[in-house]
């Protein structure tokens, strides 16, 4: 890990174009028991324009949401770039045919999920995700989980996340897809920020990159270059950030 995060952040804000790519739960908004209910922190919304409003510099919302749930959710439109369903869609949207195969998914995992008080079934662009925080019988969630694994089989992407269990129709992952956007803006610079297991792709994908840094939301294993403790300590350090561009 380094350590030295002042000047990290100094030398990002030298590069341009500069792509600043955050994920969203658990990073720009507290995790809470419906999903819906994840509106941002107090903070976000003018931090990321200040951001934004700097020349050369691209903000994009990366998420496992689609993009039409992380819009309505998060309230961010205009002049932010967005990535969905871990980065199978894009403001451009995504393949028709993703769907069919999804309400396969869903008919094969609504029964397991109505099985189980607490338990929710999300129905996503090009994935379902299985919900268990709001489960009390710790036991039954994870049975319930391993249950949604089998029935869903090895041709879906399983990603697990934060007491979830997200079935995915495509492959697709963060890491390609930050790079995919950092490419087509030409970007010298990216700074990624995550919380969460699907956002080690991201890390990884940008480990090996010049002028790239990623930072890791809270504690656990990381293969992030950065650190910060929580989501009062994202604010920090976007703070930073927008001080080293000057806005
Ligand atoms: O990639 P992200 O932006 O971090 O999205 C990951 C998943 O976030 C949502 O689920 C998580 O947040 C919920 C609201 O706080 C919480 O109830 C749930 O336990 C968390 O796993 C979202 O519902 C999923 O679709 C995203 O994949």
């Amino acid at each position: 890990m380094t350590t030295d995060l002042t000047a990290d952040l100094t030398a990002l804000a030298g590069r341009r174009p500069l792509l600043v790519a955050s994920d969203y739960d658990g990073v720009l908004a507290r995790l809470r028991d419906v999903p819906g209910e994840a509106v941002p922190e107090e903070w976000a919304p003018a931090l990321l324009r200040r951001l934004a409003a700097a020349d050369g510099v691209v903000v994009a919302l990366v998420s496992g949401r689609g993009v039409d749930d992380l819009r309505t959710t998060s309230g961010f439109g205009e002049p932010f770039r967005f990535v969905g369903s871990h980065g199978a869609e894009t403001d451009d949207g995504l393949d028709p045919a993703v769907a069919a195969e999804r309400d396969l998914l869903v008919d094969a995992l609504g029964p397991l999920v109505d099985a189980v008080e607490g338990a929710r079934l999300e129905v996503k662009p090009a994935a379902v995700a299985v919900h268990v925080r709001t489960v009390a019988d710790r036991a039954a969630a994870t049975a319930l989980l391993e249950r949604a694994a089998a029935a869903a089989g090895p041709h879906h992407t399983a990603k697990p996340g934060k007491d979830v269990l997200e079935l995915a129709v495509t492959d697709a992952d963060k890491g390609t897809a930050v790079l995919r956007l950092a490419a087509q803006l030409g970007a010298d610079g990216v700074l990624y920020l995550g919380d969460d297991l699907t956002d080690e792709d991201a890390f990884t994908a940008l480990a090996p990159r010049t002028g790239s840094a990623s930072v890791k939301v809270g504690a656990g294993d990381t293969a992030a270059s950065l650190r910060v403790a929580d989501l009062d300590g994202v604010r920090d350090l976007l703070e930073e950030l927008a001080r080293a561009l000057g806005v």
